[in-house]
């Protein structure tokens, strides 16, 4: 997991390092790290680079001269000025300085364009001459580096302002908003997280990556049994929904349960006929799903009654949602949409959509339970305040259905034992990582067939044997 940062935090830090350490020279760190990507992404041929008025601009001016010593380094002081050492340094090195039109024109030779206009000083949006210029580079495909951030963007949001499109972003200390969340992320391509020096501040606010989903996948001992494993129960699915009860199943069986016991108003027949492992009877049970699928059931309210008398954690999905009592079991996880969210907090959609954080933060605390928004940004907020970003998937996840198998797979990672945020991040980064890992688009129930691949994929295989 990493830390993310807003710029204010970053500022914070940076200046503790300047206060603690005068002199330090954290310009140079950066403009290294950015050459070495540099010369991954484009080994030879010349690179343009864009330069920004303040210390982005530096940045890229540092690294300019550094790679000037073996290929043409054309600089673009694209806001008209450009940090005064740095262009200096630049200018030794060899880097030849060029206006809007040559910058524009040498992109058809170019291998790579630096975006070093600006990073968390920047205000949200392009100039009309700079957003003329990311036109030029975007038809011509060529590759960009990022300084930080794709200049444009609102560093602390993911708000899709018109803005640099890179392939790869260089960024410093801890990823901010912007590279992790919203459309926002989706310009920044490839996320380099460099460490130069300066402390990642502690901000409660985290980003999953593939690696956590590893190491926190729960694997079976030796000695495990289905008992010990985890027996997930499920209650979903309707005569009027059936198919949430399997597409639920899919989700819980295929992330590696004990056991699953289906106890939902679905036709029993049809779950057993996809599923033969499903257990039908009553017994003994770790976790609980609940909700999907339920539509207006009448019988609803007794249901979830039923479900709370068995004192084990529960996964209230979608219908479940509007029913939430007010003491929920400890450790338990609520998977609302933006829509659903908006009504359990009794706001408006486009609120939720304003400050998704805040409201998954804000419900969380209100229900005393773990909540994952679900959407193409996925927030699991816990009841003292921490907010984790699941990995990220592609948008043809959002599709119907693709909730209520997420919800299974909650389930029997609740019912392993794990706590609601774990179950919730692995849950939801696992099927964002199947999704990138097999590009579909599939309806729910088949991603979540490969769920079995991807997880063998990221356990250490032996482990699994
Ligand atoms: N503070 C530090 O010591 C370090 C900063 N670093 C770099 O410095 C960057 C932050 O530098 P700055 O605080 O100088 O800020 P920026 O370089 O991001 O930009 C600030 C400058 O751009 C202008 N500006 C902002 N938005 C604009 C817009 N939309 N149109 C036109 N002009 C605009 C501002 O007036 C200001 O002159 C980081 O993103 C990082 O790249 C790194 O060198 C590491 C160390
Ligand atoms: N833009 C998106 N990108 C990736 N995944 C998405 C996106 N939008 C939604 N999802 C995923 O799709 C699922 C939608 O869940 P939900 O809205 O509850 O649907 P349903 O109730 O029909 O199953 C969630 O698992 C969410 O992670
Ligand atoms: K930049």
């Amino acid at each position: 997991m990493r830390t993310v940062a807003t710029a204010s935090h970053l500022r914070a830090a940076e200046e503790k390092v300047f206060s603690e350490q005068p002199g330090v020279d954290l310009m140079s760190r950066a403009a290294d790290a950015i050459v070495s990507v540099a010369r991954v992404i484009a080994p030879s041929g010349p690179v343009v680079v864009a330069v920004g008025p303040g210390n982005n601009g530096g940045d890229g001016l540092y690294a300019a001269a550094a790679l000037a010593g073996d290929r043409d380094v054309l600089v673009w002081l694209a806001m008209g000025t450009g940090h005064e050492a740095g262009l200096h340094a630049a200018d030794e090195a060899g880097c030849r300085q060029v206006d809007a039109a040559e910058a524009t024109e040498s992109l058809t030779d170019a291998s790579l364009v630096i975006d070093a206009v600006l990073g968390i000083g920047g205000r949200a949006g392009l100039p009309e001459h700079l957003a003329m210029f990311v036109d030029a580079v975007d038809a011509l495909g060529v590759p960009v580096l990022a300084v930080d951030l794709p200049s444009g963007l609102d560093t602390d949001s993911g708000a899709a302002h018109p803005s640099f499109r890179a392939d790869c972003t260089v960024t410093f200390a801890a990823p901010k908003p912007c590279h992790v969340v919203g459309e926002a992320s989706e310009r920044c391509g490839d996320l380099v997280v460099v460490d130069i020096g300066v402390p990642v501040p502690d901000t409660g606010v985290f980003v999953a990556e593939e690696s956590d989903v590893a190491r926190w996948w729960p694997v079976p001992g030796p000695d495990s049994h289905k008992y010990t494993r985890g027996v997930v129960g499920l209650d979903t699915g309707s005569s009027h929904y059936p198919g949430a009860a399997l597409l639920g199943c899919a989700g819980a069986l295929h992330a590696g349960p004990g056991m699953v016991r289906y106890l939902g108003g679905a036709p029993q027949g049809l779950v057993v006929s996809r599923f033969p492992s499903v257990v039908m009877a009553d017994g003994r049970v770790q976790a609980m799903v609940l909700g999907s699928g339920w539509g207006d059931l009448e019988d609803a309210a007794e249901r979830l009654a039923g479900a709370l008398s068995r004192g084990v954690p529960l996964v209230l999905d979608a219908d479940a949602l509007s029913l939430l009592p007010a003491d929920l079991p400890p450790g338990s996880l609520l998977t609302p949409h933006a829509g659903e969210l908006a009504r359990m907090l009794g706001v408006q959609r486009h609120e939720v959509d304003a400050d998704p954080m805040g409201k998954a933060r804000e419900a969380a605390s209100r229900f005393g339970a773990t909540v994952l928004l679900k959407g193409g940004t996925q927030y699991v907020a816990t009841p003292s305040g921490t907010v984790t970003i699941a990995v990220r998937g592609p948008a043809w996840t959002g599709q119907a259905g693709s909730g209520d198998t997420l919800a299974g797979a909650c389930g029997t990672l609740l019912a392993a034992g794990l706590e609601a945020d774990r179950a919730a991040i692995l849950g939801a980064s696992l099927q964002a990582i199947t999704a990138s890992r097999h590009p579909g688009p599939h309806p729910p129930d088949v991603l979540a067939s490969f769920f079995p691949d991807v997880i063998a994929d990221l356990v250490d295989v032996a482990d699994l044997r």
